[in-house]
């Protein structure tokens, strides 16, 4: 039997164990103080009013999300359990976000974890590390002859898809490039993925995909899109044909998400935003003033594991589990991204940050 670490409990634990520990115990106030911060005091909620429409946001409470969701560390379960993952990105100029969101979704606690990328990119990738098991599949134009291009085709969805029904998620985008025939396969790769039933994160150069063709993604109730600010406003001009409006912007996303067909977005911020068209959530908590590349790829991958655990029986089916894979991604890596900025300050970097992702859940969710 599964056994998780408790959806119910943190409430009432961080607020009325906040009176009665003695003050002199550095580590559980400075505990308490996250858990009440990571609370926003307990749950609240912002009202964002244009003549239209008011909307309302509830900063998520998400670290019973990440207690309720994170699986224990049982020996009677065997390895795959807690997350097959697959990143489909990586090309010449781009082979640090695979990396990124791969090893992320690692060390985190899934058990395996997949990259499939350009040839060029994929003795790079796996120099970064043996732990990633990384498929050299995908071809640029550059590489093939226009008369191969349907046979190539053929051959790159294949090799993904035989992997499919293994995956519990996939992360497309990260350092995928823009090239225009690889991007022609991945959009088969997410129409087979969608065919299995495979939850998709859609990342970074994901979004340009799926931004100029929506049909990939529209009415997908298992698609998470992760656009950062210059994403959000790509996709909000092509699907509302208007600009974004930070005034009403949970009203905006929820109605952009809906457009979407009810597929999940976490707009990437200051605070991130996440809706899936009935609910809007935000993420608040103190992160990093670093804005070093590759933050939205930990997040991506983050997300993978977090939504695949947010599926898992022993999971209340109440919520969307989209939904609590972003809140919990997003408040993991803002953790980590705060931990590391504590030591590293100006010179914090992504590396720094996954090497806090382990201490950071640890905190929340202790292994034993
Ligand atoms: N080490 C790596 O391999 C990395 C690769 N990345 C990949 O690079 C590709 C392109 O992603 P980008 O995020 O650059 O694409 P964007 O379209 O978000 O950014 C393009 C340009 O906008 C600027 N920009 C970004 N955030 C902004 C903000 N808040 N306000 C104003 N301007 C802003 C950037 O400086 C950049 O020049 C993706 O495939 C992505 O996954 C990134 O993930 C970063 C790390
Ligand atoms: N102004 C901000 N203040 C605090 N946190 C932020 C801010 N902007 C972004 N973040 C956090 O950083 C994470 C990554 O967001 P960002 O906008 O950098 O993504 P990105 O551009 O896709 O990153 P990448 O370089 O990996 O492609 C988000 O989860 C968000 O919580
Ligand atoms: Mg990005």
């Amino acid at each position: 039997m599964l056994v998780n670490h408790g959806m119910n409990q943190l409430t009432s634990l961080s607020i009325a164990r906040s009176y009665s520990f003695a003050p002199s115990t550095a580590a559980v106030l400075r505990r308490q103080s996250f858990l009440i911060r990571a609370l926003g005091g307990g749950s609240h909620s912002k009202f964002h009013s244009t003549a239209g429409s008011t909307m309302q946001e509830t900063e998520a409470d998400a670290v019973s999300i990440l207690r309720g969701i994170t699986p224990t560390l049982d020996p009677n379960r065997h390895k795959g359990q807690a997350g097959k993952i697959a990143v489909i990105g990586g090309c010449r100029e781009y082979t640090g976000a695979p990396y990124f969101a791969a090893i992320s979704a690692l060390k985190i606690g899934a058990d395996l974890s997949h990259v499939f990328c350009t040839k060029d990119a994929a003795p790079v990738i796996k120099s970064y590390s043996p732990e990633l098991i990384v498929h050299p599949v995908l071809e640029e134009s550059y590489s093939v002859r226009e008369e191969e291009r349907k046979q190539v085709s053929a051959k790159v969805v294949a090799e993904v898809d035989k992997w499919m029904e293994r995956f519990d998620c996939l992360v497309v985008g990260p350092g995928l490039g823009r090239d225009p025939f690889l991007l022609d396969c991945v959009s088969e790769i997410i129409k087979q993925g969608r065919h299995s039933n495979v939850p998709i994160v859609v990342d970074g150069d994901g979004l340009f995909l799926v931004t100029n063709s929506l049909d990939l993604v529209h009415g997908y109730p298992l698609a998470v899109l992760t656009p950062n600010v210059n994403e959000y406003k790509r996709l909000v001009q092509k699907v509302l044909k208007c600009e974004v409006d930070d005034a009403d912007a949970p009203g905006q996303l929820a109605s952009l998400a809906k457009q979407i067909g009810g597929v999940t977005i976490l707009r990437k911020g200051r605070s991130d935003l996440i809706s899936d068209g009935d609910i809007v959530n935000s993420v608040s908590i103190y992160g990093s003033p670093r804005r070093c590349g590759g933050q939205g790829d930990i997040l991506s991958g983050s997300v993978a594991v977090f939504l695949s655990w947010a599926r898992q029986p022993f999971v209340a089916a109440d919520r969307n589990p989209t939904v609590l894979g972003c809140i919990a991604g997003s408040a993991l890596l803002r953790k980590a991204a705060s931990l590391a900025f504590e030591t590293r300050k100006r010179s914090t970097l992504t590396t720094d940050i996954i090497e806090c992702l382990g201490r950071s859940l640890e905190d929340i969710c202790p292994a034993c």
